[in-house]
């Protein structure tokens, strides 16, 4: 068990270091990273995650490189201009509501990130669930004048998202609304989602999640939760595996980290990130390895979560 903290380029989701473990077994390295506020039983998903791709494996992929949106953290509008720029993606997700930002913030971001990519690129938003039903209309209908593909989680709850849904003419992604195995049932029978947003880790691996997306009966969109190329390589191996992907995947996401564990990192180029699983290089994990003793319960406590 390797434990890892890598510093981020930019702040994202509040936090300014990305730090995790890598466990490594027949099959490979795999990733676990929860984020600081998740604890048992949720962790358990995670480590089952990181335990398939170190013991099983993924399943055959059916494409060999997968679209992906440049993410565009909750900067200022030349910042975010520059970013998509340099990304070569035809598709930018913005982050919008942030803490201590107001709706002129994203509105300029927004008109930005539109100004970079063009008329022919594709712009989403991500909302992490931070607006009211109101809000999320009007933002929404505002936004939308500079062209939406969907919004992400405009809204915390499913009846909040349904009813958004019927109150604009943008499609409306799910994502923190489908963390467990259930969600996906719950997301149909409130008709809350156009697409469903599935991550690997939060799921319990690559497997589970592509049971997850036929549940769901919605087009899915890949996303990463901010890791390695080790974990990112099992989102990576989910978007290959899946029937169709007609969306770009948030899988471009190695970019907000300074460093990487992998001799041949998992970057995007022209807009794709090519289905291949990188190998742990341990000279670039010894850069970025830490002695902790909380990293090591928080494996323990999700693997007696998991046998229990
Ligand atoms: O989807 C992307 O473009 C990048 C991944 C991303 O946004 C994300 C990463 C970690 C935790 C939450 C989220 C999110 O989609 O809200
Ligand atoms: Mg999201």
């Amino acid at each position: 068990m390797r434990v890892y903290s890598i510093p981020m380029r930019t702040r994202f989701r509040g936090i300014t270091r990305r730090q995790g473990v890598l466990l490594h077994g027949p099959a490979g390295w795999g990733e676990f990273s929860p984020f600081a506020e998740y604890g048992p039983p949720e962790t358990a998903r995670w480590l089952a995650a990181a335990r398939e791709a170190a013991r099983d494996g993924w399943p055959a992929p059916v494409r060999d490189r997968i679209p992906v949106n440049v993410t565009v953290p909750a900067v200022a509008p030349e910042r975010a201009h520059a970013i998509v720029r340099a990304s070569g993606c035809r598709t930018a997700k913005v982050k919008v509501a942030e803490r201590g930002q107001d709706d002129a913030d994203d509105i300029a971001r927004v008109e930005a990130v539109r100004d970079a990519i063009g008329p022919g690129g594709l712009v989403r938003i991500d909302v992490n669930g931070a607006w009211d039903v109101d809000h999320a209309a009007r933002m929404i209908r505002t936004l939308d004048r500079f062209g939406l593909e969907y919004v992400e989680q405009p809204c915390a709850t499913l009846e909040e998202l349904a009813r958004v849904r019927l109150l604009v003419d943008v499609p409306i992604a799910a994502d923190e609304s489908i963390r467990r195995a259930e969600d996906p049932l719950r997301v149909r029978a409130a008709g809350a989602a156009d697409v469903a947003v599935l991550k690997v880790q939060p799921l319990g691996g690559v497997a589970a999640a592509l049971r997850v997306a036929e549940a769901t009966g919605l087009p899915v969109v890949v996303s990463s939760a901010v890791e390695t190329s080790v974990g990112l390589a099992a989102g990576v191996a989910l978007a290959a595996a899946l029937p169709e992907l007609p969306y770009a995947c948030g899988l471009a996401t190695l970019s907000l980290l300074e460093g990487d564990v992998v001799r041949d990192p998992l970057v995007a180029e022209g807009g794709f990130v090519p289905v291949r699983r990188p190998e742990v290089d341990e000279a670039a994990l010894r850069r970025f390895e830490i002695e902790d003793e909380g990293w090591r319960r928080r494996v323990a406590d999700a693997h007696a979560s998991l046998e229990a």
